[in-house]
């Protein structure tokens, strides 16, 4: 992503809890899905509402950061692998696990995921042009310089009037 997003797509906690069973709705049909692989910290979100929706109890996780500076992508490092035991479902390749992150954006995250669990399921509740072919299924779409600011990333403030000079 580029250090300076032109355009601002916030979401609350209201419609990313809806677009989160949305996913779940067109995941339903996906599956059967043996456990979710949530891709930390973005991915916990929406892996627990679409955990609770389809009835998976089993969760791992894989730790990955990559934006270590705000809107700056930098350096993909792993800080905890996915347990043995989950990625030897599906004979070692992933087959009947369902990878769930909040989005993809240019798609190295999901790319180096997709290594470890070749024949899992990917979803994410946004994506972004550049990481969409990556994603099996997600909910919205937004242009590439588009930065999605989610609920728990924000924080109540003042908006000053649109006749003052506040932009949209
Ligand atoms: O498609 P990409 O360009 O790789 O970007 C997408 C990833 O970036 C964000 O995670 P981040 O590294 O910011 O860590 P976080 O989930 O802990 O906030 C987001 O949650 C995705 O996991
Ligand atoms: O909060 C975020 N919004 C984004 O649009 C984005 N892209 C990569 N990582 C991101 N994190
Ligand atoms: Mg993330």
């Amino acid at each position: 992503m580029s250090p300076t997003s032109e355009k601002a797509f916030p979401v609350s906690w209201d419609q990313f809890h809806r677009d989160a069973r949305a996913l779940a709705w067109r995941l339903h049909g996906a599956g059967p899905f043996e456990a979710i692989v949530c891709i930390t910290r973005g991915g916990l979100v929406p892996a627990a509402v679409v955990a609770r929706e389809l009835e998976i109890r089993l969760i791992e996780t894989v730790c990955i950061a990559s934006y270590h500076d705000y809107q700056n992508q930098g350096e993909l490092i792993v800080l905890k692998e996915i347990d043995p035991k989950i990625r030897a479902l599906g004979d070692g390749s992933g087959a009947g696990v369902l990878v769930v992150d909040d989005l993809v954006d240019t798609g190295k995250t999901a790319r180096m995921v997709r290594q470890m669990l070749p024949k899992a399921h990917f979803a994410t509740v946004y994506a972004k042009p550049q990481g969409r072919p990556v994603v099996d299924t997600f909910v919205t779409e937004v242009s590439q310089d588009t930065w999605i600011y989610f609920p728990w990333d924000m924080g109540l403030t003042f908006q000053p009037p649109i006749r003052n000079g506040a932009s949209g």
